[in-house]
């Protein structure tokens, strides 16, 4: 069995448990409130410039040309998804702007940074598959659900259903399997390990948002 179908196995459930989400369910209907998807938006903003940071820091620390080449590619496409949230969906949505960084957002963005600097780097790239992967997933599951041709949200809805990200999927889960086979079992465990905290902070962020979390004080 390779890598990525041991990693996605170990996350089943909690793919499960993402997909039974009112925010996801609201989302594929076009029920969301609006306060909800601002506050996702606002928080994804602050989160791709984040994650793009990450992406060029393991593009950096990669052993492989063609993976370093690959990471700094997701890293400029991360920039560009930002800048469409920043520019577009701010003003369709009716936000002025991204405001504080909340603490679902916060976590994810320094569990990331902090994995793609001081881990392996194999590590660091099983850390931001989910951030690939699991939107591929969920994005697909919304596409092929939908149920209301009016759904406000579907522009952002293509996004991550599309083919042209699904090709980026594939890469990033192909440079994974590829690193797994240098790695010991005990690295490969490791790799497991940052998959499963990416996956549970991505659940995180959407009930963040959901409940519209913020810092206590
Ligand atoms: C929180 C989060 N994870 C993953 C993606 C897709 O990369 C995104 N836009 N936001
Ligand atoms: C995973 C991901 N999400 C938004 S952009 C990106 C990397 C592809 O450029």
């Amino acid at each position: 069995m390779n890598w990525s179908t041991k990693a996605w196995n170990a996350i089943d459930d909690i793919y499960a448990d993402i997909i039974g989400m009112p925010f996801i369910k609201e989302l594929t209907e076009g029920s969301l409130p609006l306060e909800k998807f601002q506050f996702y938006i606002t928080q994804d903003s602050r989160y791709l410039d984040h994650f793009g940071r990450a992406l060029s820091l393991i593009g950096a620390r990669a052993n492989d040309l063609q993976d370093a080449l690959a990471f700094i590619r997701f890293a400029e496409g991360a920039v560009v998804v930002e800048n469409a949230l920043h520019g577009s969906y701010f003003e369709t949505f009716g936000i002025s702007s991204a405001g504080n960084i909340e603490p679902a957002c916060h976590h994810y963005i320094h569990f990331l940074k902090s994995t793609a600097a001081l881990d392996a780097v194999e590590v660091a790239m099983a850390a931001v598959l989910p951030c690939f992967w699991i939107y591929k997933k969920v994005g697909d599951h919304i596409y092929s659900n939908q149920t209301s041709v009016t759904n406000p949200y579907k522009k952002w809805i293509a996004t991550y259903a599309g083919e042209e990200f699904g090709e980026l999927v594939n890469r990033a889960i192909a440079i994974c399997d590829k690193a797994a086979t240098t790695c010991t079992e005990a690295q490969q465990q490791k790799m497991i390990e940052a998959f499963v905290t990416a996956s549970r902070l991505e659940f995180d962020f959407w009930d963040g948002a959901y409940k519209l979390r913020k810092w206590s004080v």
